[in-house]
């Protein structure tokens, strides 16, 4: 069935919105990264770790706390939270094996 002009408009209108949203988390991501980077860079330069559970475990605890707050689920905060951890730890590892080849 077509949908009515106001369910179209509407659709239109939260899709802005949604647009908005999306490009402000990529926007956030993108300094998140950068941030992570120098985190990177800082770790191998000092031969520390690239992973650091206890911290990730804090950052969980909070993290859920704050969307629980919010009224997202805070698992899916937390499968989110693992998933871009996963990749900041890949980016931290190609940097130390950069780095241990300059040594
Ligand atoms: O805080 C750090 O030590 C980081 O390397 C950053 C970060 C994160 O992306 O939040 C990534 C890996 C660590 O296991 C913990 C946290």
């Amino acid at each position: 069935m077509a949908p009515t002009s106001d369910a179209s408009a509407e659709l239109l209108s939260l899709r802005k919105s949604i647009d908005n949203i999306d490009a402000a988390l990529i926007h956030l991501l993108a300094e998140r990264f950068k941030c992570t980077q120098t985190v990177g860079r800082l770790k191998a330069a000092h031969q520390l770790p690239a992973a650091d559970p206890e911290r990730e475990r804090r950052q969980i605890d909070r993290l859920r706390g704050i969307a629980e707050e919010s009224e997202l689920d805070p698992a899916f905060a937390e499968k989110w939270f693992n998933f871009v951890v996963a990749e900041v730890i890949h980016h931290h590892e190609r940097i130390a094996g950069e780095s241990e080849g300059t040594r």
